[in-house]
Parts: C-alpha cells; sequence; structure tokens
C-alpha cells in the first residue's frame, strides 16, 4: 500500500499521514523485522474485562533510543510495564530478539539484559548509594567493582557521594541512582519510565544528556515521558500513543515538526484526543 492509498474505514477513504500509516499494523509488521525488542498486538490491563492497550505493536531495533509520547493515561508506561512482563498481556506476543518473553518475570529479563526503572520508589532509601548499586548486580556480586566503575564515569556522582543514603538525595540525584543501579546488570536494553518527571530543569536536561551517553555506549533505550518536544529531540524514533492504541509513529525529529502532532500533543498534554 502507498502512502496515498489511504485506509478504508467504516466504507470511507480516509488518507492517512506518513507517520499515522507507519503506525498500522501492516507497517508494524513490515518494519519491524529482527528487532531487539518486539510487541505485536499486545493487549493488556490490570482491572479484569478492562483493557488499557488495545492491539498495541512496538518496535526497539539494536542501538536506537526510542521515545513513547502521548496524553496522560494514554498507557505509555502501561506498555513499558507490559513490555517488562509487570502486567499480564490478554493478547499479543512481546519478543526480545528470537525468544518469546510475553509475561516473563522480571527477574529472568533482567538476566537476559533487559533493565526497567519504574517511575516512582526505584530506590531503597535506607541504603546507600553503593549499597543500592549492589542491589542492581546482586545476581552477579563479582562483577560489582568492575561495572561500579563503567557506572560512576556515566554518573560521576554515584562515586563521589557513594556512602551516601539515598532517601537523603534530592530527586534528581535519586533518578540518577535508580539508573545507575538498572545499568549495574549491562544491560543490552533500558527501559526507562518518565525519568524527568518532577524534576526541575537543570535535571530534566541532565536525564537527557545522561540518556544520550548511555545509548553511546551500546546501550537501545525506550524512552516513556511526559516531556514529549525533549523526548523527541533525542531519540531516534518515537510512538504516540492514545487512548491505548498507536496513533503515530515516525523519527523523532519528523513527528516533532508534524504539524498534527504539534496541534495535538505538543501544544499541551494536557487531554486525550479525539481523532
Ligand atoms: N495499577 C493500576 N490499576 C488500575 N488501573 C491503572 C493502574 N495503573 C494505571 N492505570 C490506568 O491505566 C491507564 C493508563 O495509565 P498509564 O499510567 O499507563 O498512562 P500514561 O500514558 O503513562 O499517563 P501519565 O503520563 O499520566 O503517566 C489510566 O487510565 C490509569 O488510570
Amino acid at each position: 500500500m502507498s502512502e496515498s492509498d489511504g485506509l478504508q474505514k467504516g466504507g470511507g477513504k480516509v488518507d492517512l499521514t506518513p507517520a499515522q500509516l507507519a503506525a498500522t499494523p501492516a507497517e508494524h509488521q513490515r518494519r519491524a523485522g529482527n528487532a531487539l525488542i518486539r510487541a505485536d498486538d499486545i493487549t493488556a490491563g490490570y482491572l479484569p474485562g478492562i483493557d488499557i492497550l488495545s492491539e498495541c505493536n512496538f518496535y526497539l531495533d539494536d542501538g536506537e533510543i526510542v521515545g513513547i509520547i502521548g496524553p496522560n493515561g494514554a498507557g505509555k508506561s502501561t506498555l513499558l510495564k507490559a513490555l517488562f512482563g509487570l502486567i499480564p498481556i490478554r493478547n499479543g506476543s512481546v519478543r526480545l530478539r528470537d525468544t518469546d518473553i510475553t509475561s516473563a518475570k522480571a527477574h529472568t529479563l533482567v538476566q537476559a539484559g533487559v533493565g526497567y526503572v519504574p517511575q516512582t520508589q526505584n530506590v531503597f532509601p535506607a541504603l546507600t548509594i553503593e549499597e543500592n548499586l549492589e542491589m542492581g548486580i546482586y545476581l552477579r556480586p563479582k562483577k560489582f567493582a568492575e561495572r561500579f566503575d563503567v557506572v560512576a564515569d556515566l554518573f560521576p556522582l554515584l562515586s563521589e557521594r557513594r556512602k551516601v543514603k539515598a532517601g537523603s538525595l534530592s530527586g534528581g540525584e535519586r533518578q540518577m541512582v535508580a539508573m545507575g543501579r538498572a545499568l549495574m546488570m549491562e544491560p543490552s536494553v533500558l527501559l526507562l519510565d518518565e525519568p524527568s518527571a518532577g524534576l526541575s530543569p537543570m535535571f530534566q536536561d541532565q536525564v537527557f544528556i545522561r540518556c544520550k551517553a548511555i545509548n553511546a555506549t551500546g546501550v537501545s533505550i525506550i524512552l516513556v515521558e511526559q516531556n514529549a518536544r525533549r523526548c523527541l529531540q533525542i531519540c531516534d524514533r518515537g510512538y504516540v500513543l492514545d487512548q491505548g492504541r498507536n496513533a503515530y509513529t515516525d523519527t523523532g525529529e519528523r513527528l516533532r515538526n508534524d504539524p498534527k502532532i504539534i496541534e495535538l500533543y505538543l501544544g499541551t498534554l494536557a487531554g486525550s484526543s479525539e481523532k
């Protein structure tokens, strides 16, 4: 199907923008290929009978930063949780390269090279920074010193303040501990849930700069963000979710400059939209 063909919806012909076309299931199948992580047609939710994600498609290629943006309640964090096996998937599948990881347990995924940083409660406040990082690599304690050096290169604060309790840190510092802890296991892919949420503009900037730096070390990143503009600036590709469905997908740059996306999602992310 060419971009100008449009789709038949309810008997009428609907012209799709390139970013809408790319978000169709057929295009997903065509493009996802041998992705590092891919989710095909996943339907998932928290409560019986209530689907939050409906037939969602997603893929991440090696070396990419892929952003997930959309209005409040669109299901962005839910998609990340579904990828990391934290909520039951009712239909569809998630694959890590050739392995089916649909609803796999977190420790299995961590061992397979997937790191996940939740939005909140992502550090042990009573433990020091160093102890938090030890928790991140409890499956391979002998590698602690080696990995600590690598992670401290990315986040010097973690080394400088290693004996400080995480509970006494600012929100931005805690976020660095949480990201550092997830990196201890040398993941090939990092799932970040709204890492800039609630941070001062300076720390928000730091988060995005660190995401690029982490990515430059070879870690692929899935980034759920409420700061959509900033997210699209650093990501290779982005997905716009709306009401639990794929609405648009394209390169970060094209989404950021797409008048429809600007109108619907970048002006204000306050509410969900009708399209
Ligand atoms: N633990 C839960 N139990 C039941 N429903 C939930 C739970 N967590 C989220 N939801 C619901 O799922 C929907 C999607 O939430 P989600 O957090 O994925 O949205 P989001 O796109 O990440 O939004 P935000 O940017 O506001 O965090 C919302 O309607 C929310 O109320």
